[in-house]
């Protein structure tokens, strides 16, 4: 379970962005954080992670929880080959060998990775890299999953396999929270919404509720859903 609680946050005091995104996400539930480009939600996951320069509010986890966090623009270390990573984050969480090498071979392979353990991830390509940070958190079995944009860059093969490992996941009892631009995955995989428009929260809740605050019929998608609350609220956004 993680509660986030933003009152404000951002890059500079005197001009924060995001006010007032309140959400939590139970053990085994998957929230879509979603909103147009701009919208704040790297700035939102920056907040929970602790890395953004301004911040007024809580983040909660529960003590002793694990958080796996894949950022939308991979970041690796430039001297350590992807097996050495892959053992600095074993020996960060305390994990037994006989636990984490069977799991990081096994997703190694999954993901295509098999023979590149001990070259340098800097130089894989974006898609490669995306996949290297994807071994290090599910090797780690993390309580809570923040990952940003996970399906862009990603090959067919390795989005399907990231899907099932996230629902994987998810039966476990692990809460995660996503952000994506791809509706039509985030309303197969998500539980419920978090949709950012401005800094602010527009809505927070299920598709059903989304398509009732919409005006919406129960078969109206995500995207089309998500197109008419902008809709409205640019409408209704004061001119200048
Ligand atoms: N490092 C930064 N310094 C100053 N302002 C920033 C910085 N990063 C983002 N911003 C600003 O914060 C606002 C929200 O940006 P954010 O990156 O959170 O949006 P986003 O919803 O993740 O967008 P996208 O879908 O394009 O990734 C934007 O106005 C952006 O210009």
């Amino acid at each position: 379970m993680i509660e986030v609680k933003i009152n404000h946050a951002g890059y500079h005091l005197e001009q924060l962005y995001l006010s007032d995104i309140h959400f939590s996400i139970p053990p085994g539930e998957t929230v879509g954080l979603l909103g147009a480009n701009g919208a704040g939600k790297s700035t939102t996951i920056k907040s929970i992670i602790g890395t953004i320069e301004a911040f007024d509010g809580e983040i909660h986890i529960k003590d002793g929880h694990r958080l796996a966090y894949i950022p939308e623009e991979p970041i690796l270390y430039d001297h350590l080959t992807l097996w050495e990573h892959l053992r600095l984050a074993a020996t960060s969480y305390d994990l037994p060998d006989e636990q984490w090498i069977p799991k990081a071979e096994e997703l190694l392979k999954l993901f295509l990775l098999t023979g590149k353990e001990h070259h340098f991830p800097v130089h894989f390509s974006k898609g490669m890299k995306q996949k290297s940070l994807i071994v290090l958190s599910f090797m780690i079995k993390a309580d809570i999953y923040i990952i940003d944009e996970p399906f862009i860059g990603l090959d067919p093969i390795a989005t399907k396999n990231l899907i099932t490992l996230l629902e994987q996941e998810k039966q476990r009892g692990a809460a995660i929270l996503m952000t994506t631009h791809v509706l039509d995955s985030a309303e197969k995989l998500c539980d419920t919404f978090v949709l950012l428009h401005e800094g602010r929260m527009l809505f927070k809740g299920n598709l059903i509720e989304l398509q009732q605050r919409t005006n919406q019929t129960l078969d109206t998608s995500l995207l089309d859903c998500f197109y008419y609350l902008l809709e409205e609220e640019v409408a209704n956004e004061p001119r200048l």
